[in-house]
């Protein structure tokens, strides 16, 4: 250990501290994380994860110093990382340097004129007609075996096309029609597969990239590279298709406004940070993130709501009096439903989807809190321990929406949780990703109550390990609502 590291378990021979947690926690390497910080009584620990100094945040203050301070930027080289990327660290997400604030600059300036990450009518549109057409066919109305079946409904299968609609419809200007669910369906499940084979550390492939060559499934490889292929496929399909049929007068989305900045920057003397396999892998982050963050968290909320029907009943309460029967609910009555805010709220405190953040990485030598943070030091973000601490929360492991309202039942001002970081690494899809799930599950609670099946339990609350966690695949009862 370097001298005035953070306080945290021993090394042991090739994997560091990492065999400690296991043994900890086999599965849920945050939740070994969390039996560490009561071992060693403090909010911040420090381990060797292989050969890999890394430190992980547990509380608020530390928290927001790692999401500010720009020596701690950077994100982590990995081999999972390059594998994606095709041999580079491309994107966003997994993009560190000048290339890295470049194109985030620039992909959320362009990605808002076609609605991302702002109120934008053409976009609530679109969604609100897909969230009519799940409401159609779990009344009936309409069929798709796939997602229901026997009045049952099928999570988080229920909202891939809705979201990769969403999300598409911006970046390729076009979406997955109704009767290609089947194909939304496969992109997204690439992209859970893809999440699942991986966990916030990198795991024994990150640490030890050589035992792809002798365990090419189990460490989970052979799953990244294949699932990768898929999803690199479709979207280089399409930008293909958009180079083929492009014309300088007609922006039809964002791809378009960047194939023109390719060809601006073509003969930039200096090099150009526009490329076909940037532009690949912006599409990537887009693409995956929606696919697997905001189905898990929707489908989380639905499994908390059938074993909380007081808090549906609150919420739907709540909906009949702002916004009534003869028309969805819009994003302009947002503001008006601050209990059913305070429950999404709850819910990504309680579940912590990203337990550990997404790992940063020091890019100097540096301090914090009086220890001392060698030059790529791994940094964890600790959202799962902060968001369960009871000297935070009183009773964290109770999910109470209550604990974000005053007395008089308004939003409290000041909202201490962090689910999507902070700073400038902070989520660039928490806006689009907040507002969607506030219009799909508004509409579904107007629509339904969300019960458990006939002569079933209650669905158990566990989330599958991965990058980030997943939802399991559960089924439930839309009871129609008259
Ligand atoms: C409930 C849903 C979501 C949650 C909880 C979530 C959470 C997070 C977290 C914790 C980070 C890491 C922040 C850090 O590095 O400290 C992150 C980064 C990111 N998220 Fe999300 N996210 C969600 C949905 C989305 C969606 C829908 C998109 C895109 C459509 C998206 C795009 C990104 C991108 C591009 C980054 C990388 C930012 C950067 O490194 O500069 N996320 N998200």
């Amino acid at each position: 250990r370097p001298p005035n590291f953070p306080p945290g378990p021993p090394s042991l021979p090739i994997y560091g501290a990492y065999w400690l947690l296991l043994l900890n926690n086999w599965t849920y390497i945050h939740k070994a994380i969390e039996k560490m910080r009561c071992r060693y009584r403090s909010n911040l620990l420090g381990f060797y994860l292989g050969g890999v100094p890394t430190v992980v945040a547990c509380d608020y203050e530390t928290i927001k110093e790692i999401e500010t301070r720009p020596e701690f930027l950077g994100r982590m080289d990995t081999i999972i990382a390059r594998e994606r990327g095709l041999g580079k660290l491309l994107g966003v997400i997994l993009a560190d340097g000048p290339l890295w604030a470049h194109q985030r600059r620039y992909m959320l300036r362009h990605m808002r004129d076609f609605g991302f990450g702002t109120r934008s009518a053409s976009l609530e549109n679109l969604v609100q007609q897909e969230i009519q057409d799940m409401v159609d066919i779990l009344n009936g109305k309409k069929q798709d075996k796939g997602i229901y079946r026997d009045g049952l409904a099928l999570l988080p299968d229920l909202f891939f096309h809705i979201l990769l609609n969403a999300i598409w419809s911006m970046y390729a200007g076009d979406r997955f029609s109704y009767t290609d669910h089947g194909h939304a369906r496969f992109i997204a499940q690439q992209g859970i597969k893809f999440v699942r084979a991986n966990d916030p550390t990198g795991r024994a492939l990150a640490l030890t990239p050589w035992i792809r060559h002798i365990f090419p499934q189990k460490s989970g490889f052979t799953q990244i590279r294949n699932t990768n292929t898929k999803l690199v496929e479709v979207i280089k399909k399409t930008i293909d298709e958009h180079i083929r049929t492009h014309s300088e007068d007609h922006m039809r989305d964002f791809i378009d406004i960047y194939i023109k900045e390719m060809k601006t920057n073509e003969n930039n003397p200096n090099g150009s940070p526009f490329s076909e396999e940037q532009l690949i892998f912006l599409g990537w982050d887009l693409l995956v993130s929606t696919a697997t963050t905001l189905t898990t968290t929707l489908s989380m909320y639905i499994m908390y709501m059938m074993h909380h029907p007081e808090v549906q009943s609150n919420i739907q309460n709540e909906i009949d009096t702002v916004v009534g029967h003869n028309r969805l609910p819009t994003l302009n009555d947002r503001s008006k439903m601050p209990y059913m805010e305070a429950s999404l709220r709850e819910l990504m405190r309680i579940s912590s989807i990203f337990s550990l953040g997404i790992a940063h990485r020091a890019t100097e030598d540096t301090h914090l809190r009086g220890y001392f943070i060698p030059k790529n030091t791994m940094l964890l973000t600790g959202l799962h321990s902060y968001h369960n601490d009871p000297e935070v929360w009183g009773d964290p492991h109770i999910y109470r929406p209550e604990r974000f309202l005053d007395e008089k039942g308004q939003l409290l001002k000041k909202d201490l949780t962090l689910p999507f970081g902070a700073g400038k690494r902070l989520c660039a899809g928490e806006t689009f990703g907040r507002q969607n799930m506030w219009l799909i599950l508004t509409g579904l609670l107007q629509n339904f109550t969300l019960a458990v099946p006939k002569g079933q339990k209650p669905p158990d609350l566990h989330t599958v390990n991965g990058f980030h966690q997943t939802s399991p695949e559960v089924w439930f009862q839309p009871l129609p609502r008259t």
